[in-house]
């Protein structure tokens, strides 16, 4: 036991304690939303925590029946609620890093334990049995003394608790944590500090005090009790007051007290865990436990990955799962749309495997394309491309033998509006054959989670604004446009006739910009169709003169409305697809709107690229162009829901961004 204590270190403790609500409180103003991470079949997840919208991680964590290991990045009750809940039977180890509210945690353990198998918890890196944890750090209360008995049980859960003794025993000193005190008391003659108090315990053995938490014989708010001021000022000096309880030594000295444990001997911080047979043993005990089969513990076992952080303290080592990085096929990577989101792809983690027919990219005659190249020059990292047709069924098959694929993203299309009018035949084959080919092949390999890149053009003519998912889609005016409906009503069709397939189709509106490196952006063959290259190109003196088409539009200054999306957002958008697919069993079929919510008006363009570029940009007032509608834009608040995506981009940056690419590559990707 640990003796004495020091007043002084009382304000700091209880500064802590503020401290650590604060936290608490702005995490939870934040609304932490995490991603469940786990391979089918895979006894283990790991939990990420971001900044979103905190609805769907309750469902997340409901999917995670077979997972008998689970790591959570970061502690949050509504993840435990979650994970004690029914489906987590399975859970028998649990390891939780960068914990904060401790006491949380407490009330957390007692239910968790009881719902689910949890034997083993590793908080903080510092690994101990749920046994042991329930003594413990897992309560608010911070020391208990009593001079006679034993205490079997703490049960803690704010502002009640229990104590239960296996001897005679009538008394027991606490220490509830919020008051001054942070040391367990020798002397049990009086209170210490002027926050302790004492209160009755049972004085009935209890045979399994661990079954009987529930049942509290001492129910009290401690600063219900009149406490008693300090008599005598402490003798020693004050102790320097531990960051927490997983750096003290105090915690071991006190553990070994009640538990008769001997405090196990200093350890140095090992450089891998896999150095640590004891972390093995408890690997195959879980593992044999999980699946009933020491061999299938073993390649589970090889399939484990792990992040090692630091400590503070340098005693104890975070430990993160990390499932292997899933593979992706990328179809039309070397595009615009493509690039980008490979680039934030591959900065998620995912592998990338590209292919393309390089038929609307630019490439130097280099193994990869030029936008590629680029990505992988920002990213460092590797991308696998085949110069293939996906029309071509040999070729898209050749490339699903070569690799293990787990998902695929589809964007290899052609796309311009007015060239589908004049070859319809053309963009019926390409688009529509080519997904065909690409879905074939797919489930040939069992590979069931696609992501499509689709078109608010599936919408035709807007009924009503901003345009939701609910809207009637078909209505479409061009071959281009009615390529995207009729393959969305495929998705659907499929996913009804087998409930494998976890389709997400997301409905671009208008992506504009480049990546913030200025190294990739778009870069279209010949005359741009589309309004923001063809203004980039008038800036840097490539064309003449922008034609507005159209001024007598039914909107602020006659020209047409657009919702304009930044083509960052729209790559992170994928990738919220792709995560989404990911960490959930759900199947089936679901369409989200990727834009902003917001109406831009082509003059708005021209003006906030002349800001963006002090370039003035020359333009005609012309008539409108066939097919175009007044004014479009999304309702995109069912991504942001679903997916945790939001456009975040607006187009200032939209501007500067597609200046400084156009402007550093006046000529596009041939301009090296
Ligand atoms: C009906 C239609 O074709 N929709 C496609 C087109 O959307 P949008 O027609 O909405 O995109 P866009 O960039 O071609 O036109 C945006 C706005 O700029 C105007 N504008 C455009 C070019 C120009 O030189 N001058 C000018 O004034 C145009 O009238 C419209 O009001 O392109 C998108 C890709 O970005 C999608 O592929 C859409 O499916």
């Amino acid at each position: 036991l640990v003796q004495g204590g020091g007043g002084t270190g009382g304000g700091s403790w209880q500064q802590q304690q503020k401290q650590q609500q604060h936290q608490h409180q702005r995490q939870h103003q934040r609304r932490w939303q995490t991603t469940f991470q786990s391979d089918v079949d895979c006894p283990q997840a790991f939990n990420r925590a971001r900044w979103l919208d905190g609805s769907e991680r309750v469902e997340l964590a409901y999917k995670l029946t077979g997972v008998a290991t689970l790591a959570l990045d970061q502690q949050s009750d509504m993840i435990y609620y979650a994970i004690a809940s029914e489906s987590m039977k399975n859970l028998v180890s649990l390891h939780i890093s960068h914990v904060i509210n401790i006491g949380a945690l407490g009330g957390f353990v007692y239910w968790l334990d009881d719902k689910t198998g949890v034997e083993r918890i590793t908080v903080n890196g510092d690994r101990r049995s749920a046994k042991l944890q329930r003594l413990s750090q897992f309560t608010g209360i911070r020391d208990v003394w009593t001079p006679k008995a034993k205490v079997l049980a703490v049960s803690t859960s704010a502002p009640q608790f229990s104590l239960h003794s296996s001897e005679g025993s009538e008394k027991a000193l606490v220490c509830d944590g919020t008051t001054n005190c942070d040391h367990v008391h020798v002397d049990a003659d009086c209170c210490k500090r002027p926050g302790d108090f004492q209160c009755l315990i049972n004085t009935t053995p209890l045979n399994d005090a661990t079954n009987d938490l529930s049942r509290p014989i001492f129910n009290a708010r401690p600063s219900s009790l009149s406490a008693k001021p300090s008599q005598n000022p402490p003798k020693k000096p004050a102790k320097p007051l531990k960051k927490s309880l997983f750096d003290d030594d105090l915690e071991d000295d006190y553990l070994s007290c009640f538990l008769s444990k001997p405090k196990p001997p200093e350890q140095k911080p090992k450089s891998s865990l896999f150095d640590d047979d004891d972390l093995d043993l408890d690997f195959k005990y879980i593992f044999d436990k999980a699946s009933g089969h020491s061999e299938e513990a073993e390649q589970h076992q090889k399939l484990l990955n792990f992040d090692i952080g630091s400590s503070s303290s340098g005693r104890y080592l975070p430990v993160r799962f990390r499932m292997a990085p899933p593979t992706v096929l990328v179809t039309g990577g070397a595009g615009y749309i493509g690039s980008h989101t490979v680039l934030e792809m591959l900065n998620a983690g995912y592998n990338v495997i590209c292919v393309d027919n390089l038929c609307n990219a630019y490439s130097s005659g280099a193994k990869l394309p030029e936008a590629l190249s680029r990505v992988q020059e920002i990213t460092g990292k590797k991308v696998h491309f085949y110069r293939a047709d996906i029309t071509d069924r040999d070729q898209v098959r050749a490339i699903f033998q070569e690799h293990k694929i787990d998902m695929v993203c589809h964007f290899a299309a052609l796309k311009a509006v007015g060239e589908s009018c004049r070859i319809p035949l053309q963009y019926y084959h390409n688009n529509m054959t080519g997904t065909n080919v690409l879905l074939e092949a797919m489930a040939d390999n069992n590979v069931f989670k696609f992501v499509y890149s689709s078109s608010a053009t599936v919408y035709g003519e807007p009924k009503f604004l901003p345009v939701t998912e609910e809207h009637p889609t078909g209505n479409c005016t061009s071959p281009y446009g009615k390529t995207k409906y009729f393959t969305e009503e495929i998705l659907k069709d499929l996913c009804k006739s087998d409930k494998r397939w976890a389709v997400v189709s997301l409905r671009y509106f208008n992506p504009v910009g480049a990546h913030i490196s200025g190294r990739i952006g778009e870069d279209p063959n010949g005359e741009p169709n589309n309004l923001m290259p063809y203004i980039a190109q008038v800036a840097v003196g490539r064309r003449a003169s922008l034609n507005v088409y159209g001024s007598d539009f039914p909107t602020k200054d006659g020209t047409g409305v657009r919702d304009y999306i930044h083509i960052v957002d729209l790559a992170e958008g994928h990738v919220k697809a792709l995560d989404k697919l990911r960490n959930i069993a759900e199947t089936g079929f679901f369409a989200y709107n990727l834009g902003t919510g917001v109406g831009y008006s082509v003059l708005d363009m021209v003006h906030g690229f002349e800001k963006a570029s002090g370039k003035k940009i020359a333009y005609v007032l012309v008539d409108r162009r066939s097919g175009d509608v007044a004014t479009c834009y999304a309702d995109a608040t069912l991504a942001e829901k679903k997916l945790g995506w939001k456009a975040y981009r607006g187009i200032d940056k939209m501007c500067e961004d597609t200046w400084r690419w156009q402007s550093q590559n006046p000529n596009g990707y041939a301009n090296k």
